[in-house]
């Protein structure tokens, strides 16, 4: 968005070509960048500008595309775009039109769609990583290989059922045998793809709640991280009373941190009652929990991380080191002790919910197509589909029907308005 070093126009279409020649003069080399005199129709001169031009089908868009890098001004953009939109057939782009294009072209697929998506809008690094993965086509090359797997086996499903004497009952059995081992194969590593992490969980962050008694030391430890005066501290006990959150990146994975009421069973008045009733939901979608009360009190959660809060006070009291001991780490937000060693914890618990380097990770959508793929996979040894080679040929197909959805080869629409909305203009 202007004003900047450069704005780049880009037109993309049949008229591409023509509108070049007509603000440059002529159209360049193809591929090489060159400089030109922008004029409007009547002669006005525009701006000295880098142009390019790449004859489609082999584009990002796959239609002819022309390339302006303009001085980025306000008013020089301006004057080009209007310059364009007086030609005949040119007109504003609309949000992700340019990838819709490339879709439509077939340039890429949906999953390399959503991972573009997902790249333009990625913060964290962990979150770049994957979002370059499917954008340039992890996901992609695993559906192809699934649907080239399904293909061999539906081939044998069809030849037997084709050329099949009636009679051979034998030869038929065994053949069903063999679908069925080969469906199972499959099936068992869709599966292990969906056992994997959500993309989701990459892209909207790992949830980490701050809980514990009132007066722990909460929303100290939460300005502590943030490195800000996010929530009120003060001696009073239940002073927090909403959930607090902020969006804070640790060695690059993206976590929502938030901060809760004290949760302690009889409250002073019916607003700490409600902010308690938060803490406690909050707690419970909590990817991980950091506990700062005993740990004796901490509440039943699959990733607890037990803090002894508070250090310098408490320091030397045996009482109260005896149940530090029972802790995960002993921290003092306001000394800084232990903060180093909350921040590995978190990260190293974090990285357990995250996808492994080098693994894809599968956006809600494609889940549910590759757990309907699975499913069609799935077929019960002795059943009696197990031996109908036209149903077992049926359930192959609809599994490559699902798997289709995944790169959206197959009746997507709907798919494509809700993905290509994502995208600003002239993406
Ligand atoms: N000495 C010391 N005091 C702390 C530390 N952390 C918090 N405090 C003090 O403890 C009191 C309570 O801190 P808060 O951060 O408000 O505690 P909280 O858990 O958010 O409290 P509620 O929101 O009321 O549940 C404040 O007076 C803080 O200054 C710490 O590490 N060391
Ligand atoms: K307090
Ligand atoms: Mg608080």
């Amino acid at each position: 968005m202007p004003p900047a070093a450069i704005g780049v126009v880009r037109v993309s279409g049949p008229g591409a070509g023509a509108a070049l020649t007509a603000l440059a003069g002529r159209l360049p080399e193809p591929r090489h960048a060159s400089l030109a005199a922008l004029k409007d129709a009547d002669g006005t001169p525009l701006d000295n500008a880098l142009i390019l031009w790449f004859p489609g089908p082999a584009t990002a868009t796959g239609d002819d595309l022309a390339e302006l890098h303009l001085h980025g001004g306000r008013a020089v953009v301006a004057a080009v775009e209007t310059a364009l939109a007086a030609m005949p057939g040119l007109r504003a782009a609309v949000a992700g039109e340019f990838t819709r294009r490339a879709f439509d072209n077939g340039r890429i697929d949906l999953a390399e769609a959503e991972g573009l998506a997902d790249l333009l809008a990625a913060e964290t690094e962990s979150q770049r990583v994957q979002a370059l993965g499917m954008a340039s086509g992890h996901v992609s090359r695993a559906v192809a290989e699934w649907q080239d797997r399904l293909l061999g086996l539906m081939a044998g499903a069809e030849a037997e059922l084709n050329f099949a004497d009636e009679d051979d009952v034998e030869v038929g059995d065994a053949v069903a045998r063999r679908l069925i081992s080969g469906m199972g194969e499959l099936a068992g590593e869709l599966g292990e793809w969906l056992a994997r992490p959500a993309a989701e969980v990459i892209a909207e962050g790992l949830s980490v709640v701050i809980a514990g008694p009132p007066n722990a030391g909460k929303s100290t430890l939460i300005n502590a991280l943030a490195q800000r005066e996010l929530a009120i501290v003060s001696p009073v006990a239940g002073t927090t009373r909403d959930v607090i959150e902020t969006v804070l990146a640790l060695d690059g994975i993206a976590m929502r941190f938030s901060d809760t009421a004290g949760i302690r069973s009889e409250s002073a008045d019916a607003i700490e009652a409600i902010g308690i009733d938060r803490a406690k939901a909050a707690v419970e979608g909590a990817d991980i929990l950091l506990w700062l009360g005993p740990p004796n009190e901490a509440p039943d959660h699959p990733r607890p991380i037990l803090i002894a809060a508070k250090a310098d006070r408490w320091r030397g009291d045996v009482a109260a080191e005896a149940r530090a001991a029972h802790c995960d780490l002993v921290l003092s937000a306001a000394t800084g002790e232990g903060m180093d060693s909350l921040h590995k914890y978190i990260v190293e618990m974090a990285r357990t919910l995250l996808p492994r380097e080098g693994d894809a990770a599968l956006r809600q959508r494609q889940r549910a197509a590759l757990a309907e793929a699975k499913q069609w996979l799935e077929v019960e040894a002795g059943s009696r589909e197990a031996v109908d080679l036209i149903l077992l040929a049926e359930r192959l197909r609809l599994a490559a029907t699902a798997l289709d959805r995944i790169t959206g080869r197959a009746g997507v629409e709907e798919m494509l308005d809700a993905l290509f909305g994502r995208f600003c203009i002239g993406k």
